[in-house]
This record gives C-alpha cells, structure tokens and sequence, in this order.
C-alpha cells in the first residue's frame, strides 16, 4: 500500500475492473476486518454496480458507511468510506418505505418511460401469480408477446402522458384494475411509470362489505337501508353531510344536476332525516310530465264543479297532500309562469287557493325543487321568474354528473347486478370485458342508464355471464368508435338519431314538446324512446 494510502484516516481500497481487491488502509480493515488482497469486493459491498463510475456503496448490514468509487488509473477504481450520521436516518427512511412498498395490499409496478420494469411488491404475486422477481428487467412488451400482460397501461401512459385505468382479466383467469400514473421530471418528460393493481372480485367484495363503516366513519347518517343508496365519492359524502345538516331547517332547497344522478335520492335523503318525516308526506310533482293544463289543479286542487269534468266533491292539491311534510318539486324548470306566481305566493305566505275558489287556505309545506336545466341562463331570457328563483335557491346542492365521480360506478354497478338478480331470481355475471365497458363508459344518463342498462342485460341475457356481445347495438357503437372500426350506415343513423333523442329529453320534459323539437311526431318520439332505452320523466 502507498504511504499516502495507508496514512488516510478514513477506509480506502483500490479494486481493479474484475471487483478484486488490490489494496486497502488500516481503517478498511477495521470496518471489514476479513478483507484481503484479492477478495472480491462484493462479499463486503452486496450493492455493488459496476455500471456507473461515480457511485454510492452500502456495506452489508447498511452500516453507516457510504463508499463513493471514482476511477483512479484506467483499469482500477478507488473506493473511499465516509461515515455518515444522517445516512442513519435516511436508511431508516429508506427502509420505512422499502417496507411500505413491499407490504402495501395493492400491487404495485414500477417502470422507467421505455416500459423496463424497475420494481414491483409482494402483491403482485398474488394478484398474478408470478414471483415478483420475474418481473424485474422486463419490458411491458416482453410481457404482452408471453401473454401475461393483455393490454399495456404503461404503454398507454407513455403515449398520452396522462392517468389511465384499465380493467383486464390476467393470466391466470383474476380480473384486474391497473391504474398507470405518469411520473414526470421537471421539464415535464415521463421518467417513470406507476402503475397501481387492484383485484377488482376482491375489491367489489371488500366495497360492498365495507359500505356502512365508510359512511359512519365520516359522520354521515345516510338511511341505505330502504333504497340502498350507495356513496363512495368524497364530494357526494360532503354533499349527503350538508344535506343531513339543512334537514331540519325549513329553508327550500334547490337541487341542480342532470338528469338520472340522484336529485330523487337526495331529496328523499333529507325528508327521512327531518322532523317532518313524523308529522306530513314526501309529495313529489314532476312538473314536466303533467300537462299544463292540469298542472295547476294537480298543484293546488280544485273546488266542487270547478270546471267541466271535474269532480263534484272537488279534489286536494299536492299541497295540501304535503301539508307538515315536504313537497318535492321536480323539474321546476317546466312550471308555466303563471304558476312560479303562484308558487312564489305560497313560499311568501303560505297560502294556496284551490282553482275555483276565492278562499285562501294556510299550508305548512317545506319546499324541495329539482331541476337539470341552468335556472340561471332560464331567468336571463326570461322564462323564470327572477324572484321565484331567488326564492328556491336559498340552499342550493349540485351532484355532479356519473363522469365526474367514476370512484361510484364499480361500487353501482356491483349494486345494480346483485339487486336485479336478486328482483329476478337470477344469477348473472359480467365477464371483463363488459366490465371494463361500464367501468370506463361515459354514461350521459348518468345512474338511471346505468341501472337501466344493467337491468336490461340482467333480463335479456339468456346466459349466466354477460360479455360485449349481449350489449345494446347503440352501447356496441361506443366500443367501435373506441377501437376506429368503421360502422355501417344503419348504425351511424341510429346513433346520431339517438344523440338527438337524448339531448332533447335532457331539454324537454316531455314527448310533446321533444316532438315539436325535432319536427316530428309525437308517437314517432314515443317508439324511438323506447328503442333507445331512452326514459322521459313523464314514463317514470
Ligand atoms: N347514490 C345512488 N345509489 C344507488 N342508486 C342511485 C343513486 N343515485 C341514484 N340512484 C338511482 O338512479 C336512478 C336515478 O336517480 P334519480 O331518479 O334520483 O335521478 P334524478 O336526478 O332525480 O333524475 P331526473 O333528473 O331525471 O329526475 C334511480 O333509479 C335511483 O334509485
């Protein structure tokens, strides 16, 4: 050893390229007390890497010596040992988190941006039935050509940049939800690629068991046990959470959303958990399905021979059915302005006046009211009274569309298939592909198309397992325009026809005025509804 060598005060060794040890200093020999010349350098260091020069080693035991390498002639590196207090720390860290990583439930998978596996954890193991280490090294595409992998997330990531989920069946028949995020540096390059592995079987198991805890730990009371409602999504919970606070406040509510995403639901929420629940009825009016003509009578009753035909011992108004109860005013949007004055009167004063008659008459109704339209952009042309607006919209609750909480439909569509076979005595399974289908379709009709679809499946399907070809021709449509199959003419009518059905429902509350919309006949809307599955609220 050189004078220079043996005189540091720190442990220094020289190897040459085949890992042997050259030479080393007393302090080298302190730490490593079986080192000698000759001695691959590995049976010290098992982190060993020759691949970089500059590199940092751990001992064994992740002593807390650091040994940094640098090339000292053109055939030999020297290797210098720093002792590091903070490196405890930091290996405890490291080791937290290694451990983290290993125990997680879900699998985890990690990759660099050209698809080479870097690392994975235990889980993967038992979700794919292959040793972890199997993985290591391999590219995604290795793995699709053996066929253990079906479809790339990682890939996909890659391509788009951005957060993509996948439902496949693996290998060994256990069908799978992989969610790939993309791990970018600063300049906003993919370094690396996480791909997270749910076992979705087990996870529709754990979900359902699951549902009560997960509301009473949030504090929400909600009453699933006579329509099983189902909330999953953090927004939703907080909606239901302020929804249980206002029950008992005798403010109106206005409940926005589309259509078929809960608004019912929710109003029935608040009513089972007000006061009101004990001494009147929820009384719901859908104020688009009932034709104008009657809606004002239906609303407020009618005196004996009020009219011709009507009945000689006249007839309560929904008012008054709702009286120390709640009524729940559905599509308000609908209601003629001849009635928001009405309306506005008996938010103001709480007084009806039944058609015919000249008497008032005091009612005690809490008001809920629903719409899917912008009341807003309705007051600004003139079709809804600004005072009556500012009247409901005193609490005003929004639920967002089926698209903007897809945590709910895994969770819904396992409610929906136990539920309808449950209701039809019937044991039917989604294969998965379907499943991947519903999971990722976009549902415009949000959780009534869900349930429908489902429903439907559920009773045409004369096979126990569901798969892609049982779907509905303007469901199948969707999966070719995902996969950039041409179509034929027949199919590209019928869903252009069904858009502007579904589009008109959303406007026009009922086959008439969706008739008069698209210049057709009323009985024309009427069959192509229901060939689309399509449901107006007057059919309900
Ligand atoms: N959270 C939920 N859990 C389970 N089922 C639900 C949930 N929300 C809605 N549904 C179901 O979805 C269907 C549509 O819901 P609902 O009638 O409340 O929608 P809506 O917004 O009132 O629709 P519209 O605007 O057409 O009146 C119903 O069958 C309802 O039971």
């Amino acid at each position: 050893m050189n004078v220079e060598f043996s005189q540091l005060p720190f442990p220094v060794a020289l190897i040459n390229q085949a890992f042997k040890v050259i030479q080393f200093n007393e302090s080298f020999k302190n730490i490593f007390p079986n080192a000698e010349v000759d001695i691959d350098v590995r049976e010290f260091l098992p982190k060993y890497d020759n691949e970089f020069d500059y590199q940092l080693l751990m001992n064994e035991s992740y002593a807390e010596h650091l040994f940094i390498k640098n090339p000292y002639t053109k055939e030999q590196y020297i290797l210098i040992g720093t002792k590091s207090d903070g490196f405890h720390k930091l290996k405890k860290e490291l080791k937290d988190i290694e451990a983290y990583f290993e125990e997680v439930y879900e699998g985890l998978y990690i990759t660099d941006a050209q698809g080479v596996t870097l690392k994975t954890n235990k889980a993967i193991e038992r979700i794919t039935g292959i040793p972890k280490d199997y993985y290591t090294g391999k590219n995604v595409s290795q793995l699709m050509e053996r066929g253990i992998l079906k479809n790339s997330v990682t890939q996909e990531v890659v391509k788009t940049g951005k957060t993509v989920s996948l439902v496949q069946k693996n290998h060994i028949g256990n069908i799978t939800l992989l969610t790939g995020s993309p791990i970018k540096n600063k300049k906003g390059e993919i370094e690396k690629v996480v791909t997270v592995i749910r076992d979705l079987t087990e996870l529709n198991r754990i979900l359902t068991e699951n549902s009560h805890f997960y509301h009473e730990k949030d504090n929400v009371q909600i009453d699933t046990s006579d329509n099983g409602v189902i909330i999953k999504n953090k927004q939703m919970k907080t909606i239901y959470q302020q929804a249980r606070r206002i029950a008992n406040f005798d403010a109106t509510v206005l409940i926005l959303g589309e259509t078929g995403v809960g608004k019912d639901v929710l109003a029935k929420f608040i009513y089972n958990n007000s006061n009101r629940k004990e001494k009147g009825k929820l009384v719901k009016v859908n104020c688009g399905a009932i034709p104008r003509e009657l809606l004002e009578s239906e609303l407020f009753g009618y005196e004996a021979g009020a009219f011709t035909g009507a009945s000689k011992k006249g007839k309560p108004g929904m008012f008054e059915l709702a009286d120390k109860g709640i009524l729940f005013l559905d599509e308000i949007g609908e209601l003629p302005l001849n009635l928001q004055v009405k309306l506005l009167r008996v938010l103001q004063e709480g007084e009806i006046q039944k058609v015919g008659s000249t008497k008032v008459q005091k009612v005690d109704v809490r008001i809920i009211a629903a719409t899917n339209r912008n009341l807003h952009e309705m007051v600004m042309r003139g079709e809804f009274r600004e005072d009556l607006y500012y009247r409901l919209n005193v609490i005003p609750l929004y639920i967002p569309p089926l698209q903007e909480r897809r945590d709910e439909i895994l969770p819904l569509i396992h409610h929906f298939l136990s539920k309808f076979n449950k209701k039809y005595l019937l044991n039917k399974e989604f294969d998965y592909e379907m499943m991947d289908f519903l999971i990722s379709y976009h549902w415009p009709g949000n959780i009534r198309e869900l349930a429908n679809l489902i429903e439907r499946l559920v009773v045409t399907t004369p096979q126990d397992k569901i798969s892609l070809e049982h779907l509905p021709i303007e469901y199948k449509k969707s999966i070719k325009e995902n996969t950039n199959q041409p179509i034929s003419l027949k199919d590209a009518v019928e869903e252009t026809e069904r858009k502007l059905l579904e589009k008109a429902a959303k406007k026009y509350g009922n086959t008439y005025e969706i008739a008069r919309a698209l210049k057709t006949s009323q009985p024309t809307v009427v069959r192509k509804l229901k060939k689309y599955n399509i449901k107006p609220k007057s059919n309900e």
